[in-house]
């Protein structure tokens, strides 16, 4: 942890808006932050006028937040007993003074754990996935969180639409009773929403300029005053370390002063926090950047926004009220769905059905597959993995020179290696039939943005569930997408081909691209032969409809799997450009069958890899009538 510089504690205070110089001798030099991620000026604020400490000249304190900033470090964000500012506010950050109040930091630490231990018992607005980065979308604490309620599903499987209505009537029950006209009303339990708030994915188009998020965890207390509405008095001052990334908790609202300062005194902030500095001689910056690149919004415009799930209606006093409102199941599952990337919205514009068809027990993962039973898992393939050693192999200006590629097949005449992705993240189309491409794997040293790890990246495109007019629903895309793009994953239970066949089910995806005719009855099924079932566990590409003129393709990835064990991850690219608003379909034929446009199809032709939709009234031909409308339909799909 670096610490305050001598140089910089006996500097001119006068020109000490210059904070910069807090850390500036040790390692953390401006230049090794990247550049969204520099603290920008941190003016300082004066206590001299502070009123409130008790006789002995101590003051109440409470944590309330807690924070991680660029460089690992712990900030306790503290409210300070009466004491305000004059706009209401009383918080300021602090680190390693908080250690002189055992009691109070314990009391927090319990606080945490407390919560924790909710959240993973009732939380229900999140579930675990294998290979879910779960650190770079939620909370430390969630995570913590996430793991603990991986080992409880593990005992006691969950009804998860069961569990959920529950819920949502218990919450109802607790709110009409309490009277609480703030609250929201949704199969998301209230400090999970809090929660949300606080913590977006990185991907939130809400914050895009951020590179790097902290994370944060937030107490019962400023968890709620930051849900539907805040109000000034949780404005905070903002975390004063050097790289913090701006978040959204702070108050939009512009510093005091951008002059004023806060000073402890030595004895002060060695020996307990309790007491509230109060001469000149150390400073601790305060105010920090306020969102630089997005312009601070008002409390007017704040208060016009409306919540979501809440009207405001106006009572016979003329003053406007908040109604509590049940939220709708499509709104309930857009919440859910939507929280591992883009929004996900659901449109009917045909029947009166408001959401899919979904099992009581069905879950949403975004990535990764649930293993059945007996089916060796990631986790098993952890030591075996290969690496690359990290930036300077795979890093954009070396783009194909991962060692991770090195051991695919992917390479050009001369035998170059080639990279399935190109500089924009874009597929390049150079992959054959039965070619895994091996993007980079958690033990690579490179970073989460390598050119090479596209599929793991979180969803950044906006996708809408629709009913059709004749093939049940579909999945559309709200914005434009370029030739290339990667779209996502499909993803569910992955189990035995074997057992898939007796399912029957017409979500299941053969993972056997690269071994033709393997369920045929001339050559028996082998032990290594999958499929995934997104019946009950899946994504949003469950709705993605059979075209014969499809606009997205089929490829296999591994990256936290060792390559050719028959279980790669089945990513969609976009094999042309793709207008907002139009249907997302693919070849159910299977694995690369784009790549294949010459390969001549005949409907006398054995299954060769790839999706299969069995129709008890096709008796075994596993052809279907063809609705997908294109000019070259065939008429069926297989
Ligand atoms: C994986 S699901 C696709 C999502 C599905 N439409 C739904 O509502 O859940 C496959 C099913 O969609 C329908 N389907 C997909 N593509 C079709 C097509 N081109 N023509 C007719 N039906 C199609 C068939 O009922 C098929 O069994």
């Amino acid at each position: 942890m670096p610490s305050k510089s001598k140089k910089s504690k006996t500097k001119d205070r006068s020109s000490k808006s210059k904070v910069d110089t807090t850390y500036e001798d040790d390692d953390w030099s401006a230049e090794t932050i990247p550049a969204g991620c520099r603290r920008s000026e941190s003016p300082f604020e004066s206590f001299d006028d502070a009123e409130g400490a008790d006789e002995y000249g101590h003051w109440q304190l409470d944590i309330v937040g807690e924070e991680i900033d660029y460089y690992n470090r712990i900030w306790y964000e503290v409210e300070w007993g009466t004491w305000k500012r004059k706009d209401g506010t009383n918080g300021t950050w602090k680190n390693e003074y908080i250690g002189s109040r055992p009691d109070i930091f314990n009391s927090w630490k319990r606080q945490q754990a407390t919560q924790r231990r909710r959240e993973m018992k009732e939380g229900l607005s999140y579930e675990f996935s294998t290979s879910l980065d779960i650190h770079n979308n939620d909370t430390r604490l969630r995570a913590q969180a996430f793991e603990e309620k991986l080992e409880e599903r593990k005992k006691n499987p969950l009804n998860w639409e069961e569990a959920r209505l529950k819920q949502l009537a218990e919450e109802e029950e607790r709110g009409l009773e309490d009277g609480d006209d703030e609250e929201l009303v949704s199969g998301v339990p209230r400090k999970l929403r809090a929660l949300k708030s606080r913590s977006q994915p990185r991907s939130s188009s809400a914050w895009p300029s951020q590179p790097t998020p902290t994370h944060r965890f937030v107490s019962d207390k400023v968890a709620s005053s930051s849900s539907v509405a805040r109000t000034p008095a949780s404005s905070l001052t903002p975390l004063p370390s050097a790289g913090s990334c701006p978040t959204p908790l702070f108050s939009s609202q512009e510093p005091t002063s951008s002059t004023s300062r806060m000073t402890l005194t030595p004895e002060s902030s060695q020996a307990s926090l309790h007491s509230m500095p109060l001469d000149g001689t150390q400073e601790i910056p305060v105010f920090d950047n306020l969102h630089p690149r997005q312009p601070p919004m008002s409390e007017k415009a704040r208060g016009k926004r409306p919540a979501r799930g809440v009207v405001s209606t106006p009572s016979s006093s003329g003053s406007h009220k908040r109604r509590r409102l049940v939220l709708s199941p499509r709104e309930v599952l857009s919440d859910e769905w939507s929280r591992f990337g883009a929004p996900i919205t659901f449109r009917n514009d045909v029947d009166d059905e408001e959401i899919p068809p979904l099992g009581p027990n069905f879950r949403y993962i975004e990535r990764g597959y649930v293993y059945d039973d007996g089916i060796p898992g990631v986790d098993e393939c952890r030591d075996f993995l290969l690496s690359c050693s990290g930036h300077d192999v795979c890093g954009p200006s070396r783009i194909g020179n991962c060692d991770c590629q090195g051991e695919s097949h992917l390479d050009d005449k001369t035998g170059r290696v080639l990279c399935a992705y190109n500089k924009k993240g874009l597929f390049r189309f150079n992959v054959l039939r039965g070619v895994e491409v091996k993007e980079c794997t958690p033990l690579c040293k490179c970073s989460p943005d390598c050119p090479n790890r596209v599929l793991q990246r979180d969803r950044d495109i906006p996708l809408e569930i629709f009913k059709t007019l004749d093939r049940g629903w579909g999945v559309r895309t709200k914005e434009k997408l370029p030739r290339g793009k990667v779209l996502g994953m499909y993803t569910g239970l992955l189990l035995r081909r074997a057992k898939a066949l007796k399912v029957h089910s017409a979500y299941c995806f053969d993972l056997d691209g690269q071994e033709s005719l393997s369920d045929s009855e001339d050559e028996p099924l082998t032990e290594d032969s999958y499929s995934v079932d997104s019946q009950d566990i899946g994504n949003w590409s469950r709705f993605m409809n059979h075209s014969c003129d499809p606009n997205t393709l089929v490829y296999e990835v591994v990256y936290d799997q060792m390559p050719s064990t028959g279980m790669p991850y089945l990513a969609f690219a976009a094999v042309r450009d793709i207008p907002a608003g139009e249907e997302l379909t693919f070849n159910y034929k299977g694995v690369n069958a784009e790549l294949e446009a010459n390969t001549p199809i005949s409907p006398k032709k054995k299954k060769s890899g790839g999706r299969k939709v069995v129709s008890s009234d096709d008796e075994g031909s596993f052809s279907r009538e063809c609705r997908c409308g294109a000019a070259k339909c065939r008429g069926y799909y297989v």
